[in-house]
């Protein structure tokens, strides 16, 4: 199915009080510099359900990417616990989190981090050549599946360069979703793209959302596009304030 081409309007909202997919309980992170200690996160409680979108806003600084490294693990909280599925990550070897940030986890940023020198088709395929027992083959069936499906099926031989931002995005898109994660992150992902491009992406976004249950977590500055996910969860310096 092509989900670039299908209104997000026309699918089934995500099922209420669905399973938890993540868990934060208390916390923590401070940065210590030499001459000064910063309390990124004060003391964070957060719990996310299977299948939903969420979006996190607040003002520059108040410590929404510390919280999207956090929860990707890419970062550990100072104190606090992250559960995923309802275990602690911290019980996990660092073998199984390499595993459950590429298998379960996919990441899309404000500025698409695709490479250059790559192409469209190869820039999908690069996180699956980090997973134990995909082929060749496969690999490239599950690339050209999620091109298909952010509708970018005629521009697989294209370079970043020669695509517009709202493709590049895409392609960034198609990337996170080519190992079938369960959880997207999303920091800023319209940030780049004028108010076209950033909706088209944000219908993506949403068709991905409800029509594969995909649960997305979304950093943005964007209030219209915030108020079109389930739920907003509003930060200020460190702490949530709704
Ligand atoms: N590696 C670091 N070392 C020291 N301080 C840091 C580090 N990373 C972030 N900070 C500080 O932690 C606070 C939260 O930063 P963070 O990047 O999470 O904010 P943000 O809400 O994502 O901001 P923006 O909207 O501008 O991207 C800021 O005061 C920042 O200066």
């Amino acid at each position: 199915m092509n989900l670039a081409a299908a209104q997000p309007s026309a699918l089934a909202p995500a099922a209420a009080a669905a399973p938890v997919m993540l868990r934060l309980t208390d916390i923590e992170k401070v940065y210590q510099t030499k001459t000064i200690e910063t309390v990124a996160l004060n003391r964070v409680n957060l719990t996310i359900g299977q299948g939903e979108f969420v979006s996190i806003m607040g003002p520059s600084g108040c410590g929404k990417s510390t919280l999207l490294s956090i929860i990707g693990l890419l970062d550990e909280p100072t104190s606090g616990t992250v559960e995923i599925e309802g275990r602690p990550v911290t019980s996990y070897s660092d073998k199984e989190l390499a595993r459950l940030r590429n298998e379960k986890i996919g990441f899309v940023f404000q500025s698409y981090h695709l490479i250059n020198d790559l192409s469209v088709l190869d820039n999908v395929e690069l996180p699956l050549l980090y997973r134990a027992g995909v082929s060749g083959k496969e690999r490239r069936r599950l690339a050209l599946a999620a091109l298909d499906k952010v509708g970018l099926s005629a521009r697989t031989g294209h370079f970043p360069s020669q695509l517009s931002g709202g493709q590049r995005q895409r392609v960034a898109i198609a990337r996170a979703l080519a190992g079938g994660p369960e959880l997207i992150l999303a920091d800023e992902p319209t940030g780049n793209l004028d108010s076209v491009m950033g909706e088209e992406i944000m219908d993506l976004l949403l068709t991905l959302n409800r029509a594969e249950g995909v649960t997305i977590i979304m950093v943005t500055h964007d209030e219209h596009q915030a108020l079109k996910t389930e739920r907003v969860i509003r930060f200020f310096d460190g702490s949530q304030v709704q």
